[in-house]
Order: structure tokens, then sequence, then C-alpha cells
């Protein structure tokens, strides 16, 4: 695992968008295109917005990318709270990524249906792949749920699955999530936290005892790939190393 401590939000997303963007262009020199998950909640959206911008906007060659999501919110598209229409709005719509490359987790169907639309969709593009996704960028929740793992829920013990959907109670919400052997599956994995109200969790998230029940972050380690965390100093300020 590699740590990389930032200053503030601001900073943290200027790294992360040049380290993205050489990566990216680093692996499309092998390989005809880039799969990419992306990231719901609210602290990619600096990010987003900075990767519409020079140099960015004109180096990443963006019709190669092929978008999907971690984990979606079962609301309407045009709800706010929606993961894809957060993406959309900030990235996606600016940059004019060909609609071909971009999968949503779809909210017009029922949540069962549109999990299973997903995996299969993940199994076209990763069945005679040794890794999945080129790319996962995740986020991690105060209470230490990533994608739509919630400690306590039953997914979290999924072996097996890549997507799954649920009821999620403590938000009366279904939610859509690409499970934890999907994600353990990418190439690099790369999650974002800032804020002192992520400090303690990260802290156990990182140097505590392995209690995935309780820090469902922790059930995020690849196999193969490589691990990152982009942190700022609010949030790594707990930590011991
Ligand atoms: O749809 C979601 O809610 C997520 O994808 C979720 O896992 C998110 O990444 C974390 O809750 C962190 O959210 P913030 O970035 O808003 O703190």
């Amino acid at each position: 695992m590699e740590l990389h401590i930032a200053k503030n939000t601001q900073e943290l997303s200027e790294n992360l968008a040049a380290w993205i963007s050489n990566y990216i262009q680093e692996v499309l020199q092998d390989q005809p295109i880039f799969t990419w998950a992306l990231s719901g909640g609210s602290t990619p959206k600096q990010l987003y917005t900075l990767l519409t911008k020079e140099p960015y906007k004109l180096i990443i060659p963006w019709e190669r990318i092929h978008f999907f999501w971690g984990d979606e919110r079962a609301v309407p598209f045009e709800d706010e709270r929606n993961n894809a229409r957060m993406a959309y709005e900030t990235l996606l719509d600016v940059v004019g990524v060909p609609s071909e490359n971009i999968h949503v987790m779809r909210t017009d169907i029922s949540p069962e249906e549109s999990a299973a639309e997903y995996e299969k969709t993940l199994n076209k593009y990763f069945k005679d792949s040794d890794t999945t996704f080129d790319l996962v960028l995740l986020g991690m929740g105060d209470d230490g749920h990533t994608l739509s793992l919630f400690p306590g829920t039953e997914v979290v013990h999924e072996k097996k699955a890549w997507v799954k959907a649920f009821f999620l109670k403590a938000q009366d919400m279904y939610r859509i999530t690409l499970t934890a052997p999907v994600v353990n599956e990418a190439a690099c994995v790369i999650f974002m936290a800032t804020g002192n109200g992520k400090a303690l969790t990260l802290k156990n998230v990182i140097e505590g005892s392995f209690d995935a029940e309780q820090f469902p972050s922790q059930l995020i380690r690849p196999q193969d790939g490589e691990l990152h965390w982009f942190v700022d100093e609010a949030a790594a300020s707990a930590l011991e190393m």
C-alpha cells in the first residue's frame, strides 16, 4: 500500500489528477482501452472538475476510456443523490466521453435487475483477462464504508458475485454496488479521504486489526494490483506512520 498525503483537498485533487493522467497514458501504451470505475460521494468532485481543464482535457484520450461506477443509490438519474449524474455533470459531459463508453448502474429498472445486468456487462469486459478494472476510484465514509459496503450489512461477506443490490435500512434506499471480489482483482485501486471526521476511521482501517464487519474498507486488498490512499493532512492526523 502506498500513502500519499497532501495539505488539503485542493492539493490532493491536483496530485491525483496528475497521477491518474500519467497512469492512463502509461496503460494505454500497451492496450486499446482503459477501464475506470468511478466513485460517488462528494470527495471526487474537485478531481473530476480538474480533469476537465487543461492540460488533462487535451492529453487524456477520453474516447479510449470506458467508465463504470463503484456503486449507485437507487434514485432516478435526475435526483441529486444519483452518483452517475454527478459524474456526468462534473466530468463526462464536459469532456464529451462517447455514450457507448459509459456504463451506468441503471436505476430505471429494479435494483436486482440492474445488478444482474451490470454483472453481465462486467463479465463481457473482463471474463478473458487476468485483472478487472484498470482503475477503481473509491471514497471512504466516516463509518468506514466504501462502495455501498456498509458496516453490518450482508454484502460485506460476499465472496462470489461481482455486483449486488440490497435495501439499506439506515438510508431507506436501495443500493447497487460492486463487491470486494471484483475490486480486489483490479489492476489499481485508489482511495480518496479528506477531513478530520475521517481521521480515526482511517487509522483503524489502515493501522488497526482486521475487522471488516466494522470497517468494510479493510476488505479492499487487491490481489495483484496496486493500492493507493490519497488523503489530506486532516484525515491523516491520527496515523502513527
Ligand atoms: O455513493 C456513495 O455514497 C459512495 O460511493 C460512497 O462509498 C462514498 O464514496 C463514501 O460515502 C464517501 O463519501 P464522501 O466522499 O461524500 O465522504
